[in-house]
């Protein structure tokens, strides 16, 4: 079966969710109660967010919170080129963020932050016995009260005919944290890469909400959930003028959780931040 969107609301959903997740590493949801007026409202101001100046009165602060230019936006381990985007971390209590903007993105991460606990109770309802023994403490506390948790507001430009001929939207990669909860984008382009080495374009339909596992939950997990590379490719000549905009929140857990024998989440991002050259 491949990757396709599972009735939230359906008697059999988690069970099918989960298998998605172990598949794939990609669980698609649809019928799921994050309403779709504040995810367009969110991708409409933010889109004239980034088509403003405004946007570097907000310059970001060391490696956390801001907004960051294409100039300094991130590349992939193992890629030569910067992804071609820009983007505003947004943390809550501590971030900082335009006033007008921030309430709807409060709202936005209560919402999805309730979902992805009521997931990862799903999660740990179908792992199997021997993978849920390996779990410190119930998946859903892992991620309760974080500060750590990350909404990433992303702005794809559109092309202007003179980027870096190797370089993507978003080059290959797979996401640190524990899950990531994403709404569909106004534009198509997400890819994951298959077990058998294949890229799968990831089922956009507006109104879906995409979900996947991050590094931390493989660790958790003894690795029965994988922490699935994925990227974003580059529009196609007719869609090249138009801007994509995408949201995820990547749940952290709190830092002194647990992950594995080897890992609290503290010192696995650490390790990881290091790696990527930012400490
Ligand atoms: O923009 C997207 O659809 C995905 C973004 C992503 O994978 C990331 O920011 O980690
Ligand atoms: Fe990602």
């Amino acid at each position: 079966m491949g990757l396709y969107a599972v009735d939230y609301l359906a008697p059999n959903a988690g069970l099918e969710f989960v298998a998605s997740l172990h598949e794939f590493g990609f669980g698609i949801l649809k019928n799921h109660p994050i309403p779709q007026a504040s995810v367009e409202s969110i991708y409409a101001h933010w889109l004239n967010f980034f088509q403003s100046t405004e946007k570097y009165n907000y310059r970001f602060r060391s490696s956390f919170d801001g907004y960051f230019p294409p100039e300094v936006s991130e590349t992939a381990k193992g890629c030569a080129e910067r992804d071609i985007k820009e983007y505003f971390h947004f943390y809550h209590p501590w971030g900082i963020c335009p006033e007008a903007l921030r309430p709807e993105l409060i709202a936005y991460r209560q919402q999805a932050n309730a979902l992805a606990e009521a997931l990862l109770g799903w999660i740990e309802a179908y792992s199997p016995p021997e993978v849920a023994a390996l779990y410190h403490e119930p998946l859903s506390t892992m991620i309760r009260g974080s500060e750590q948790t990350l909404l990433r507001v992303l702005h794809y430009p559109p092309f202007q005919g003179s980027e870096p001929s190797q370089a993507l939207r978003a080059a290959a990669h797979e996401d640190i944290n524990l899950l990531t909860v994403l709404p569909a984008a106004n534009e198509p382009g997400l890819q994951v890469l298959t077990q058998a080495g294949e890229w799968l374009d990831v089922p956009c339909d507006f109104g879906y909400l995409i979900v996947n596992i991050g590094d931390m939950l493989q660790e958790a997990s003894g690795g029965y959930f994988p922490s699935t590379t994925h990227r974003v490719i580059n529009p196609p000549p007719s869609a090249a003028n138009v801007s994509r905009i995408s949201l995820p929140l990547f749940l952290h857990p709190r830092p002194e959780v647990v992950l594995s024998e080897r890992y609290t989440a503290d010192s696995y991002l650490q390790e990881r931040l290091r790696e990527l050259g930012f400490k």
